[in-house]
C-alpha cells in the first residue's frame, strides 16, 4: 500500500488509544493490578534484602540478637507478597490480553467494512498481497501495542512516581537519584532508540507486504513465468526481496540488542551511584543504616517497569508501522460512496447522457450516450480497450462518471440504493472467480438460500448441468477438489447460472460467450433469448454469432460510438 504522508508516532497512538474508549474500566483495572503486581515485587526484593542484610548487621553488631518476631513478620510478608505478585501479574495480563483481542475484532470489522465500502472500484488497482499483509499479520501485530504498550506505559509511569516518592522519603538525593534513573531508562534511552530504529521498523512492514504481493502474483503468474522461462529472474527477484527484508530484521536486531546492553549498563551505573551516595550519607551520619539499605535496594529493584518501557520501543517502531498500515486503510475514501436511503428503484430503463470518464489521466469514454429501452436487448461491439467494459462498470456504479450522467429508471444512478442497484443487475464478465465451497454453493453465491431445484435450472441454462451431474459428486463436488481442472468456459457457464439464478430485470454481459464453443455458446444464446423477456440485456461482444441476439448494436471506438 502506498504510503502517504507519513504521521508522527504520537498521533498514530493517540488513533489508536481512542479505539480503546469502551474498554476503558477494564484497562483501568489492568493498570491498577499491574501497578500493585510490581509493588509487590519490588518491596519483596526489599524486605527481603532488608531482612538479610539487617540480620547481618546485627549479627555484626551484636551477635545473635536480632528479635525473632521481626524475622518472623519479614517471613510472613514475604509469602503474601509472593503469591499476590503472581495473581496480581496474572490478572493484569488477564485485562490487557482481554481488551487487545476485543480491540482487534472490532479493527477487523472496521477493516472489513471499509474494505467493503472501497470495492471495488478503489481495490481494482491495489496490490493484493500487501492487503492481505495489512489484514492478517499488521492487525495480529496491533495486539502488541494493546497488550503490551499501553497499560505498561500507565504502570511504569504510576510505579515510579510512587518509588520515587517511597525512595525521597529515605532521603531527597536519593529521591532526585531514583528519578534521574527512571528517566534516563524509561524515557531517554526508548526515545533514543525509538528514534533511530523508526525508519527500519517502517521499511520491515512494507518490506513484508511488499514481498507477499510478489509472491501472490508469482503463484498467479506461474503458467506465463514457465513459458517465458522466467523462474530463474522472478526467483532472483524473490531473494533480492528476501535479503532486504533479513537486511532490515538484522539492523531491528542490533537496535534490539544494543538498546537491551545500553539499559542494562545505565541501570548498573545508576545503582552504584545511589549506592556511593548512599554510603557517603551514612558515612556523614546523614541518613541511618537502614535508610541506606532501603533506598539502594529500592532503586535497585524497581527498574522492572521502566526496563519494560525501554524493550518496548523495540517493537513499537513495527507497531506503529502496523498501525500506520491498517489506520491509512480506513481512513481511505471510497471513490464510490454506498447509497441507502433513497425511495427503493425498480427497473424501467436506463440511459447514459454526455458521459466522460477516466480512470487517471487518460480519458477512456469520451462524451458517450446510450438509451437503453426497458425489454430491449442492446449490443456493444468495438475493439479491445475502446471502453465497452468500462461503460458496463458505470451502468453498475462501481465507478461514478467525471461529467454527464447515468441514470436508471429515470433517476441519476447516484440516487438509487446500492441494494436496489445490485438487486436489478446481473453482471456477467470474462473471468468468474470460484469461492471455496460445493458448486452448488458458487451458484448459489447470486441468490441466497436457493433451492437445488433452482440452482439446476439456472444451469441447465447455463448449459453446465450435464457437466456437473457428469461429476461423481454432483452439485455436491467440492470446487477445491476440482483444483484448477475447471476450464475457463466451465468457470463462464458457471458465471452464467449465476445470473440466471439472480434473475434481475438488466443483465449487464461482457463477453459472456468468449471462452465457449459454438455449440454451447448456441444453447447460452437460446437460454438468452428465451428468459431474455421481458428482460433489458446490454452485451459486449467481438463476436458477430453473439450479436445475433441482439435488437441494436452500437458500434465503440476510442470511447465513443461511432
Ligand atoms: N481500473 C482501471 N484503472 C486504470 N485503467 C483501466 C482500468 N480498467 C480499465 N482500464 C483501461 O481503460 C481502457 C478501457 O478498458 P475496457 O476494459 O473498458 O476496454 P474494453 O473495450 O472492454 O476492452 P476488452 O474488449 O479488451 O475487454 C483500457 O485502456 C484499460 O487499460
Amino acid at each position: 500500500m502506498k504510503q502517504t504522508t507519513r504521521r508522527s508516532g504520537l498521533s498514530i497512538m493517540r488513533s489508536l488509544i481512542v479505539l480503546v474508549k469502551p474498554l476503558t474500566g477494564v484497562m483501568l483495572l489492568g493498570i491498577f493490578l499491574g501497578v500493585i503486581g510490581f509493588l509487590c515485587a519490588i518491596f519483596l526484593t526489599i524486605t527481603g534484602g532488608y531482612g538479610i542484610l539487617y540480620g547481618l548487621y546485627n549479627l555484626l553488631n551484636n551477635g545473635f540478637t536480632s528479635a525473632p518476631n521481626l524475622s518472623r513478620t519479614i517471613f510472613i510478608s514475604l509469602i503474601i507478597m509472593a503469591v499476590a505478585r503472581g495473581i496480581l501479574h496474572y490478572g493484569e495480563q488477564y485485562c490487557n490480553h482481554y481488551i487487545a483481542f476485543r480491540i482487534l475484532a472490532i479493527i477487523r470489522h472496521k477493516v472489513f467494512a471499509v474494505l467493503r465500502k472501497l470495492c471495488p472500484a478503489k481495490l481494482e488497482g491495489k496490490e493484493k498481497g500487501n492487503l492481505i499483509a495489512i489484514i492478517t499479520s499488521d492487525i495480529e501485530l496491533l495486539e502488541v501495542f494493546f497488550a503490551h504498550t499501553i497499560s505498561p506505559i500507565a504502570i511504569a509511569f504510576i510505579t515510579s512516581l510512587i518509588m520515587i516518592i517511597f525512595i525521597w522519603s529515605q532521603h531527597p538525593i536519593a529521591g532526585i537519584i531514583s528519578l534521574l534513573a527512571y528517566m534516563t531508562v524509561g524515557i531517554a534511552l526508548p526515545l533514543w532508540n525509538g528514534s533511530r530504529s523508526a525508519d527500519a521498523g517502517m521499511k520491515f512492514r512494507n518490506n513484508v507486504g511488499e514481498l507477499n504481493n510478489f509472491v501472490i502474483n508469482s503463484m498467479y503468474g506461474v503458467d506465463e513465468i514457465l513459458q517465458y522461462n522466467q523462474g530463474k529472474i522472478r526467483l532472483n527477484e524473490m531473494d533480492s526481496k528476501s535479503l532486504e527484508l533479513s537486511d532490515n530484521q538484522k539492523k531491528l536486531s542490533f537496535f534490539e540488542g544494543s538498546q537491551r546492553a545500553v539499559t542494562n549498563l545505565v541501570i548498573q551505573l545508576f545503582s552504584w551511584l545511589m549506592f556511593f551516595c548512599m554510603l557517603m550519607l551514612y558515612k556523614n551520619e546523614s541518613i541511618e543504616f537502614s535508610q541506606m539499605l532501603i533506598a539502594t535496594l529500592a532503586m535497585m529493584s524497581s527498574f522492572g517497569p521502566t526496563v519494560a518501557l525501554s524493550s518496548l520501543s523495540n517493537n513499537l517502531n513495527q507497531t506503529l508501522a502496523c498501525g500506520e498500515r491498517v489506520l491509512s486503510l480506513l481512513e481511505e475514501v471510497p471513490t464510490v460512496e454506498e447509497v441507502s436511503d433513497k425511495e427503493a428503484t425498480s427497473f424501467e430503463g436506463a440511459d447514459v447522457d454526455n458521459v466522460n470518464f477516466s480512470y487517471g489521466e487518460e480519458t477512456i469514454l469520451d462524451n458517450v450516450s446510450l438509451d437503453i429501452k426497458k425489454g430491449k436487448v442492446l449490443g456493444i461491439h468495438g475493439v479491445s480497450g475502446s471502453g465497452k467494459s468500462t461503460l458496463l462498470k458505470l451502468l453498475m456504479r462501481f465507478w461514478d462518471v467525471n461529467t454527464g450522467e447515468v441514470h436508471i429508471s429515470g433517476k441519476n444512478i447516484k440516487n438509487v440504493n446500492t441494494k436496489d442497484l445490485r438487486e436489478m443487475t446481473g453482471y456477467v464478465t470474462q473471468e468468474t472467480v470460484m469461492f471455496q465451497g460445493t458448486i452448488a454453493d458458487n451458484i448459489r453465491v447470486s441468490k441466497q438460500g436457493a433451492t437445488l431445484e433452482e440452482i439446476q435450472n439456472a444451469a441447465k441454462k447455463a448449459s453446465i448441468h450435464d457437466f456437473i451431474s457428469s461429476l461423481p459428486n454432483g452439485y455436491d463436488t467440492n470446487v477445491g477438489e476440482l483444483g484448477d481442472s475447471l476450464s475457463d468456459g466451465e468457470k463462464q457457464r458457471v458465471g452464467l447460472a449465476r445470473a440466471f439464478l439472480h434473475d434481475g430485470d438488466f443483465l449487464l454481459l461482457d463477453e459472456p460467450t468468449s471462452n465457449l464453443d459454438v455449440l454451447n455458446e448456441g444453447i447460452i444464446l437460446k437460454s438468452l433469448s428465451e428468459e431474455s423477456f421481458g428482460k433489458t440485456i446490454v452485451l459486449v461482444s467481438h463476436r458477430k454469432s453473439t450479436m445475433s441476439l441482439v435488437d441494436e448494436t452500437y458500434e465503440m471506438a476510442n470511447g465513443r460510438f461511432s
